[in-house]
């Protein structure tokens, strides 16, 4: 061991400290990755188990220590089965913030060539346009812009589009009388990938009763993806924006447009903490009457 310094009887390596500090900031990420849900609660249960079949280990409790050490040696297995879901999103996460994300090379090569490339291309004023009428109208929507890729396990869960985007077609698709407007669009590369999509519903418990499915999968899809994602709530006209397992809500079209404009154009990577402080509070109840959209969206731009 490489030896770095002592306190007392121990010796502490340097190494030590690098794996002290990894675990640290893998613990600090694991934490992050459950707060709020119920899965914080099993992984408190296991880690005051883990503990106390050290102590139990250290005094030499035999029995005990063999019916606790069966117990961990099936915990492996165990944490797998029940945190699947958490282990998908870490790996996930893992995998957005590499080198290897879908389209992250090609993107990073077309930087290098073109410094002025702009990923999306994407205009956003007939999305907002829509969203404009839609909240106006009291017409629920649920939109994910995706910046790095199609989302396609999501995508393939609807029904594929590949379509160009323009308000009417986003305001047929979430009319109430269409076959396509349960669910959510996928909008990427400046087109609407595909509509009807089931979008994962995030656990979390600590969501006031007031939002239902559409907020919670719109939620679920932030917390799981590198995402934003745009509710417009059928009940209320109210927008809301999900970003990185936080919401925003009671938006004007013109925040709405420039959070997707900060999200596309990768502006909200360092700035996502600030923008979403308004994150979800119990207290947080104030609802826009239907009289409070429809006047917000008068004083937008005129829609085409
Ligand atoms: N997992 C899901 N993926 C995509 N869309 C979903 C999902 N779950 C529910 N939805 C959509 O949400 C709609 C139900 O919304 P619900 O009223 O429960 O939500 P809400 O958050 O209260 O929204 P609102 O304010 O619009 O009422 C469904 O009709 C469907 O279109």
């Amino acid at each position: 061991m490489i030896l770095g310094f002592q306190i007392g009887f121990l010796e502490i390596g340097w190494v030590d400290v690098f794996d002290i500090l990894f675990v640290s900031f893998f613990l600090y990420h694991v934490y992050k990755l459950m707060k709020g849900s119920v899965a914080i609660k099993i992984f408190l249960g296991f880690l005051f188990l883990y503990l106390i079949y050290l102590v139990v280990k250290a005094v030499d409790m035999e029995l005990l220590s063999i019916i606790l050490g069966q117990f961990m040696g099936v915990g492996v297995i165990a944490v797998i089965v029940l945190f699947q879901q958490e282990i998908r999103k870490f790996l996930l996460l893992l995998g957005k913030t590499t080198v290897f994300e879908e389209g992250n090379i090609l993107k990073n090569v077309q930087h290098f060539f073109h410094e002025k490339y702009d990923k999306n291309h994407l205009d956003v004023s007939p999305i907002i346009d829509g969203i404009k009428n839609m909240a106006g109208s009291n017409t629920g929507a649920l939109i994910v812009f995706s910046r790095s890729s199609e989302l396609k396990f999501f995508a393939d869960s609807g029904d594929r589009l590949e379509a160009k985007i323009s308000k009417r077609l986003i305001m047929a698709i979430f009319n109430k009388h269409s076959p396509l407007h349960d669910g959510a669009i996928i909008i990427n590369n400046n087109r609407i990938v595909a509509a009807r999509c089931i979008l994962p519903v995030s656990e979390r418990d600590d969501i006031p009763a007031q939002y239902g499915l559409r907020h919670r999968a719109a939620l679920g899809m932030s917390e799981t993806t590198d995402s934003l994602v745009v509710i417009v709530s059928e009940e209320t006209g109210q927008l809301t924006v999900a970003r990185g397992g936080s919401f925003e809500h009671n938006l004007s079209t013109q925040e709405v447009r420039a959070r997707i404009n900060e999200y596309l154009s990768n502006l909200d990577d360092t700035k996502n903490e600030s923008l979403m402080t308004k994150a979800i509070k119990p207290d947080q109840k104030e609802k826009i009457s239907k009289k409070d959209a429809k006047e917000s969206s008068k004083q937008e731009l005129p829609v085409d």
